[in-house]
């Protein structure tokens, strides 16, 4: 008689695996290599930006009193104290009937206070100007710290660097930057019936799918993936491969033969490891097969054979994992919430996590299926931008109907999807 599994809902698992840790470390990189890593350090801006009252044109730095009373039939003159560029800061203070002819990006000089943009002026050769309107003070000025001011916290550590990121890196003179390093997460697919990408097609074989799609996954949570081969369903290899692997990742990754079968040798590989199983049954759908095992200080996780279900796996327990060992305090996928394209009619008592593609209509975002609804399509993965997240229960749901979705293509993450997941349609 198999073994009869308790599945924990899928919020209890994802808690169980979430009280594991990684090792977390850093190292510094520099800036132009940042980009796509996750900051390790709080950002804080140790000065204003801009640092200096700057004008956002070409044209005159003025002193606005001067300017009273202009107007089209009353034009005031004014004279050219000097010229200045970006980079460049005007000597001395500017006189009353004084301007200074200015770039963009360059330094207001002392004593002006607004700036008239070069098509509103009508010089008088290269010493004076005439101006026909007045100049309200501050008109046209960029202020020092209008964009950031010194002491804020721009940028929280464990935030994906994206490029204004490295640019706010660049402001603040990070020619070296502290990033998390890379959690190592092994992989290993098992099966007798895989063939490798580079193999023709044998009678009962199948292509290795799960391997290139996991390296794919830990690379897109910011991980190193460490691909250690496929193996076929014999005990004493796999075993072997898991213990090897295990001595030189922070997490292992194996796909398949986690179920009840009689090649499934997972589970009895895990025991003799002496791991200990957090759960090996989860109330979700795909990936309900899925078993978290820790292993010393390294987690183990024995993702599904079905593609889908491995898929699933990977990114609701092995991504946050990682992601809070590069300092994110947003390690899960980020909720949103959208309207169901088609019914689904078939209830289910477990979570389902439904690969699908969003898309918006007259300003609604709406989910449908992305491919084949089976743990053991593959195909659904490729088009999938989300999940839809179909709590359990004893009814379908229907066209129409909002729902949550996590988003997988997603930078920023959520800190806790998993409380208010929208309940079972009653
Ligand atoms: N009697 C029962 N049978 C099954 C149960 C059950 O509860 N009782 N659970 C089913 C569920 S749900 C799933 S999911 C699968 C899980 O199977 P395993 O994790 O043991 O995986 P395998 O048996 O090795 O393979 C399953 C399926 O996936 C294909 N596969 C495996 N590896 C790869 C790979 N690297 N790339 C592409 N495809 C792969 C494999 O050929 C099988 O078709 O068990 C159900 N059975
Ligand atoms: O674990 Mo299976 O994927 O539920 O289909
Ligand atoms: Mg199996």
């Amino acid at each position: 008689m198999v073994e009869k599994r308790k599945p924990m809902p899928v919020e209890d698992a994802v808690r169980a695996v979430m009280k594991q840790t990684l090792a977390a470390e850093t190292e510094m990189l520099p800036l132009a290599e940042a980009h796509g890593r996750m900051l390790a350090e709080d950002l804080t801006a140790d000065h204003d930006v801009p640092p200096f009252n700057k004008s956002p044109y070409d044209g005159f730095a003025v002193r606005s009193e001067d300017t009273t009373g202009a107007g089209r039939d009353r034009p005031v003159t004014l004279t050219v104290a000097g010229e200045i560029g970006a980079g460049s800061v005007f000597p001395r203070p500017v006189e009353k009937g004084e301007v200074v002819r200015i770039m963009t990006g360059a330094e207001i000089p002392a004593g002006c206070d607004a700036v008239v943009m070069l098509e509103l002026v009508k010089e008088l050769g290269s010493d004076a100007i005439e101006l026909k309107r007045e100049i309200k003070h501050h008109d046209n000025i960029s202020f020092q710290g209008e964009d950031a001011k010194k002491g804020t916290v721009l940028v929280e550590k464990g935030t994906f660097i994206n490029p204004g990121i490295s640019a706010l890196l660049a402001t603040f003179g990070f020619a070296q930057v502290s990033v998390a390093k890379k959690p190592r997460v092994g992989i290993i697919a098992t099966g007798s019936e895989l063939l490798e990408a580079g193999e023709p097609l044998e009678p009962g074989k199948i292509r290795n799918s799960n391997a290139y799609m996991a390296i794919a996954q830990v690379e897109r949570a910011g991980g190193e993936a460490v691909y250690f081969g496929k193996f076929n369903d014999d005990f004493d290899d796999c075993l072997q491969a898991t213990t090897e692997a295990l001595q030189v990742v922070d997490a292992l990754i194996t796909t398949g033969g986690v179920s009840v079968g009689d090649y499934d040798y997972m589970p009895a590989i895990f025991e003799s490891l002496g791991a200990d199983v957090m759960f090996n049954k989860v109330a979700m759908r795909p990936g309900s097969v899925t078993t978290v095992a820790a292993a010393g200080s390294k987690v183990l996780f024995g993702l599904s054979g079905n593609p889908s279900a491995c898929y699933v796996g990977f990114e609701l327990f092995v991504r946050p994992l990682m992601r809070t060992a590069m300092k994110s305090s947003r390690p899960h996928l980020k909720k949103q919430s959208a309207f169901l394209a088609m019914d689904f009619p078939k209830a289910n008592p477990f979570t389902r996590f439904v690969r699908a593609s969003s898309y918006v209509e007259d300003g609604k975002v709406y989910v449908k299926p992305a491919g084949l609804d089976k743990s053991g399509s593959v195909t659904s993965i490729a088009g999938a931008d989300v999940f839809i997240v179909l709590p359990g229960g004893t009814r379908g749901y229907e066209k129409g109907m909002k729902v949550d979705t996590l988003l997988l293509e997603d930078t920023e993450g959520s800190e806790w999807p998993w409380s208010s997941i929208v309940p079972s349609y009653r």
